[in-house]
């Protein structure tokens, strides 16, 4: 499917805007997911983000009606979907296992939820094949599933959930059974079918990858609590907390109290001493704090005045391709620093160095919950 921009817009769907409006999901005396409201509006690539087990399939379930909320509502299209099964939302699902039927062409897989419905059997075969032209299958219409790359199933099971034209598609893990490579193709992919068809997808994923390269915008959480919702550039750029600015990307993190607070800038001292960053949420003197800076912010000092900088020795060093990542170790705290090939070319292990960083690059939050990696 290289050529994915000539592929035909399917204008005969429409996307619609799922809201969760104090949703909470208790089983016995645990509680999966805490109070939580969400607007995924229609036509949104949107990713629910985090770690295993906290709570993102829950929020999935509610949505697709294979579970009610114990407190709360959902509303699709403006609807209220309590009490209303699976079948009679519109919604569809994509597991990670496909559930294909083995012994159906593919043709009749993508045509399968049709049936159900009472269409007949030649525009049965006109709509499954419309969708499998989308989805660059023509010519595997007839070949069995097992006959198919897992990329190629994984097509036919887009196809088919898209066939009874959901307005919104949920979408749980649905790569992380291919290898990389194809995932990655994958996710180019389902971004431009979600493009083209104007669906609202709902994309579970605990990979932050995978979220950053398809979502228009992503839910993180993290123990049954929403921590932040965002556009992918601002999660990246300015996460609202220390589980967020670890979760989504590399980062380093220095720990501290806030010394002084102007113009928009606080000064935090701790072991590495004083360095300043943005203050955004604005904390106050005495405030435990801590300090990110991504590693593609970090500088060598060739000179060049920096507002912050500290001493430590170059321990380690990944070569990423055109890519370097240099592991400096300072008093147990590693510190990364990503540069061009080029760049870290003469920066050898063991000798002290001097690096820094912009205050405009770093970013002081409250001391919180760091993500495990
Ligand atoms: N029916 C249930 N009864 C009791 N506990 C449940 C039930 N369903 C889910 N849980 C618990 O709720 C929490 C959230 O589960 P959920 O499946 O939503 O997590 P997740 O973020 O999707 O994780 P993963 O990425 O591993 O699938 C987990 O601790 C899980 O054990």
């Amino acid at each position: 499917m290289g050529a994915a921009t000539a592929m035909p817009a399917d204008t005969t769907m429409r996307g619609q805007d799922v809201v969760l409006d104090a949703v909470s999901m208790v089983f016995g005396d645990f509680t999966a997911v805490h109070r939580t409201d969400l607007e995924i509006r229609a036509g949104e690539f949107f990713s629910i983000l985090g770690p295993s087990g906290c709570g993102k399939t829950t929020i999935l379930r509610m949505i697709s009606g294979f579970l009610d909320p114990t407190t709360g509502s959902v509303r699709i299209g403006g609807a209220e979907m309590r009490g209303i099964g699976p079948n009679r939302r519109p919604t569809a699902l994509i597991f990670q296992n496909l559930a294909l039927f083995p012994l159906m062409p593919v043709w009749e897989n993508v045509a399968f939820g049709l049936e159900a419905r009472g269409v007949g059997r030649k525009q049965r075969r006109e709509r499954a094949m419309e969708l499998i032209d989308m989805v660059a299958l023509r010519g595997h219409e007839n070949k069995l599933p097992g006959d198919l790359s897992g990329g190629q199933r994984q097509r036919v099971a887009i196809a088919r959930a898209l066939a009874v034209e959901p307005a919104v598609l949920l979408l749980d893990e649905p790569l992380s059974a291919l290898d990389l490579k194809l995932r990655q193709h994958m996710r180019a992919e389902l971004k431009d079918i979600q493009r083209r068809t104007g669906v609202t997808f709902i994309y579970i994923t605990h990979d932050q990858g995978e979220a950053l390269t398809m979502s228009d915008r992503i839910a993180v959480m993290n123990q049954g609590r929403v921590e932040q919702v965002d556009t992918t550039d601002v999660l990246y750029d300015d996460p609202a907390t220390p589980f967020v600015a670890t979760f989504v990307g590399e980062q380093n993190v220095f720990r501290g109290r806030v010394a002084e607070v102007a113009d928009g800038f606080a000064v935090i001292e701790g072991p590495d001493g004083r360095l300043r960053g943005r203050n955004r949420q604005k904390l106050a003197p005495g405030d435990e704090a801590m300090v990110f800076v991504r590693p593609e912010r970090m500088q060598f000092l060739n000179g060049a005045a920096l507002d912050n900088v500290v001493s430590a020795s170059i321990d380690r060093r990944d070569l990423e391709g055109p890519f370097v990542n240099l592991f400096l170790k300072r008093d147990g705290n590693e510190i990364m620093v990503h540069l061009t090939n080029s760049g870290a070319a003469g920066r050898d292990l063991g000798g002290e160095q001097r690096v820094g960083f912009a205050a405009s690059d770093a970013l002081v939050l409250p001391a919180g919950e760091l993500a495990r990696d």
